[in-house]
């Protein structure tokens, strides 16, 4: 290289309209056909590139797009397909493809788990009886594409071999290097049929590397990374890392390619003291990650620059390369569209094209120097003063109350046994009570009149109406089906954390910053701008309508601080300890307003709990101890007889049941079902002595699931939870469901239930 360069590692899949989501639902339901369907989203990925090219990016990512996910795209490219949807003739058309994502009539779809630390989910490989072979060259396709349909010399982008074996699953420890050895050839035939069409870069991502790897796993790398770089002697193998420091610094930046990527964004300057302490080899190129790729606040561009400029201490501007920290996945297209916002808070902000822009100024800087980008630096630096003196970021009586915790009780006033014991009493449920997870089916009548009503189409009654109206509806069909404890049914909710966004002081919410979670969902994450504080009841209304439909239990239902600030964006002004614990005492009110109102069974959702967890082991109990007690600090205050539910998804829960405990939640229902039962072997060495539902039936398929099948995972549970603590639930809201598939499903858990209980009425 003979100056700095730009770079990104990965752009948003959905559009700036999520043209991305429409066209696959289209296609999903049938309504369109697939020929048209691959044009149209050929025409959006190359408008991805042709946009990222526009925005000043030389090394542009290709390959990255995906349509579904990056993780089930390696695996079909190795031919990694569950047997359950393997064709005798070994073809994987489209349907087959989704199908592993989604599930089809005939099978369950693969374990969907969170990518990292992020609210992005990937498939997971199954690499059981695995026999590995490059299907086609994936990251070939796409170069080809990008070179001779818009004259761009992309930088192809793939999943490392060693991460997207630990990703995987179906295999023992003992077997990795020998899976890794099936692997490596296919990995060095994609590098070199890339190097003969001429690429100079490919971006090679290995996030694992900022987990806490073991010295095992670097020798692995050492090995890896020197066969892959042999194979293909004049292609730049660029290693990427992000979401935290790595680990093994040195032994890293020496592994044998010529480019290393990492994050300076997260982690409090722990790869830059390495930087500095270490020094960086002469013959690499450093892809310094300086824009943060997970959040969307503006870059103070003069902090950048003196970033940039310690960096550069080490790494001379001729092999510096500037670009986001992460792929830019994880933010929304453009600010542009955010018409409605508060200028002064707009002004703050930078999604992924502003992102991009930014990484244009600091590459210019470092080739050119102050003067050519004078004037984009102070723009942003004054912008951020402007927004950071605004008023209506400080709220004193906030801030007094989170320096004054200790005058908030966070246990609850007996310990569990004690509060079982009144529970039993007052709500009288039968062994293996029956309940849903909280959210009903938004379909697209329940969307478009929240649409109507914020439009301005419907007034406030109207709509309130039509909300009691799906309440009072499914309150009967709760009851007609059979279960014990009901739940409201969250069609006033848009999303899990963006109403509470909307509703509590210090957040803003967007029209149009969409990211994707899974597949074709989307959520539109808040943002934390200021001071969080309580406002004005925000679930009250409609918990207490619904309880006045029954006799039976009706759950109230809340999202957890913990969830809310990870699926929030927060500013960087503030200490996310702070906000986490102004949002826990937003909610404490809300809770105490609940129970104030007769609401004798709250729910607060934690799914983001394990995903919050750093991804280095020695950050674990600092993490964990700070997210119990913000839970605790929601919860801990209302009276014994009120029993406390929570609930967890599609996460990997066995490294925190101990904190799970320790929430202190009466009850907490947790995803099992899509991990394929895994979760329930967790129990064999672990006492949970609380209340505990392990979800019962996947809810993010279609598939209407067989009563022996949710038996046999009730049973299966049974034999390693006490049935006199264990609930039957599925395994997450059914908000994504219709109402033919939701209303079949309960039913089969439901009789499902009853049967388990009479074996068990039996055998007594
Ligand atoms: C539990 N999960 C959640 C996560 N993160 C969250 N923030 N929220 C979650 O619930 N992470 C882990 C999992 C991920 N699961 C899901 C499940 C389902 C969705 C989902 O369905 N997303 C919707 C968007 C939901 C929403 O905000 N809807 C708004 C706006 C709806 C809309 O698009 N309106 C249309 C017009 C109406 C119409 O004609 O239908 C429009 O604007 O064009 C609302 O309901 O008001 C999705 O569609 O992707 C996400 C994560
Ligand atoms: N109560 C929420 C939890 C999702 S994780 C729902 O049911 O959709
Ligand atoms: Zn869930």
């Amino acid at each position: 290289m003979s100056k700095a360069i730009s770079s990104n590692l990965g752009y948003p899949r959905i559009g700036g309209n999520r043209e991305w989501k429409r066209a696959l639902e289209r296609f999903w339901s049938g309504k369109q056909s697939e020929e048209s369907f691959l044009k149209e989203i050929e025409q959006l990925r190359l408008g991805l590139l042709q946009k990222q090219k526009e925005h000043g990016i030389e090394l542009i990512p290709v390959g990255d797009f995906s349509l579904y996910d990056h993780v089930l795209d390696t695996s079909v490219m190795f031919g990694i397909i569950p047997e359950r949807f393997k064709k005798a003739n070994g073809e994987v058309s489209l349907q087959d493809y989704f199908a592993i994502a989604r599930g089809s009539k005939g099978a369950v779809a693969s374990s969907m788990t969170k990518w990292f630390n992020t609210n992005y989910h990937y498939i997971v490989p199954e690499l059981q009886n695995a026999t590995p072979k490059l299907t086609h060259n994936r990251p070939l396709t796409y170069y080809r594409e990008a070179k001779e349909k818009l004259g761009i010399n992309g930088k192809p982008v793939f999943l490392g071999p060693i991460t997207f074996l630990k990703l995987a699953k179906g295999y023992e420890e003992e077997q990795f290097d020998k899976l890794l050895d099936q692997f490596l050839p296919l990995y060095e035939t994609i590098l070199q049929e890339l190097e003969q069409e001429g690429a100079e870069w490919v971006q090679i991502d290995e996030p694992i590397l900022a987990t806490s790897i073991l010295p095992d796993d670097l020798q692995r790398f050492e090995r890896v990374y020197q066969r892959l770089n042999i194979a293909a002697p004049n292609l730049n193998l660029l290693l990427q890392t992000y979401f935290e420091s790595v680990g093994y610094y040195e032994e890293i930046i020496d592994l044998p390619v010529q480019g290393i990527g990492l994050d300076f964004v997260l982690d409090e300057g722990e790869n830059l003291a390495s930087l500095r302490r270490f020094g960086f080899p002469d013959d690499k190129v450093l892809a310094a990650g300086v824009i943060d790729g997970r959040n969307v606040w503006r870059a103070n561009l003069k902090d950048k620059t003196a970033l940039l400029a310690k960096i550069k201490e080490s790494v001379p501007a001729e092999r510096l390369i500037v670009q986001p920290s992460t792929s830019l996945l994880h933010v929304p297209v453009t600010v542009k569209s955010e018409t409605a916002l508060d200028p002064l808070l707009k002004d703050g902000l930078a999604f992924a094209d502003e992102k991009l822009l930014e990484v244009q100024v600091l590459t210019k800087w470092l080739n050119l120097g102050d003067k050519a980008v004078v004037k984009e630096i102070n723009d942003s630096a004054a912008k951020i003063d402007k927004l950071n003196q605004s008023s209506s970021r400080n709220v004193a009586s906030v801030q007094n109350a989170v320096n004054n915790l200790q005058e908030y009780r966070a246990d609850r006033q007996s310990p569990f046994k004690d509060r079982q014991k009144l529970q039993e009493k007052r709500f009288n449920l039968p062994v293996l009570p029956s309940t849903s997870i909280g959210s009903l089916p938004q379909t697209s009548e329940v969307r478009k009149a929240r649409q109507s009503w914020r439009k301005g189409e419907w007034n406030e009654e109207q709509y309130e109406g039509y909300v009691k109206n799906q309440i009072v509806k499914w309150i009967d069909i709760q009851e007609q089906i059979g279960l014990d404890v009901l739940i409201h049914g969250e069609f006033e909710r848009n999303d899990m954390v963006e109403y509470f966004g909307e509703k509590l002081g210090g957040f803003a919410t967007t029209k149009n910053a969409w990211v994707q979670s899974y597949g074709s969902r989307c959520v539109k994450p808040p943002l934390v701008y200021g001071d969080v504080h309580f406002l004005e009841p925000m679930t009250v209304k409609e918990s207490v309508f619904a309880q006045s439909l029954t006799n039976k239990p009706v759950k109230g239902m809340l999202t957890g601080p913990v969830t809310i600030l990870n699926w929030s964006f927060v500013s960087d002004h503030i200490k996310k300890q702070d906000v986490l614990y102004q949002i826990a005492l937003a909610l404490r009110e809300e809770v105490e307003t609940l129970e104030e109102n007769n609401i004798q069974m709250i729910q607060v959702d934690e799914p983001a709990l394990r995903e919050g967890l750093p991804l280095k082991r020695s950050k674990w109990d600092d993490y964990l101890s700070t997210a119990v007690y913000a839970f605790k600090l929601a919860t801990a205050s209302v009276q014994d007889e009120t029993q406390i539910h929570t609930h967890m998804c599609y996460s990997e829960f066995q490294d925190i049941i101990d904190a799970i405990n320790d929430l202190d939640a009466d009850v907490i229902a947790i995803e099992a079902a899509l991990s394929h039962g895994e979760l329930i072997a967790t129990f064999e060495n672990k006492v949970y002595d609380k209340g505990i539902g392990l979800g019962v039936y996947d809810i993010h398929s279609p598939r209407i699931p067989e009563k022996t099948e949710v038996i046999t995972t009730i049973n299966r549970a049974l034999q390693v939870l006490d049935p006199k603590l264990f609930w039957i639930n599925p395994d997450c809201g059914l908000k994504t469901r219709t109402e033919e598939e939701a209303i079949p499903a309960l039913e089969v858990m439901v009789n499902a239930a009853r049967e388990v209980r009479e074996q068990l009425a039996v055998k007594k």
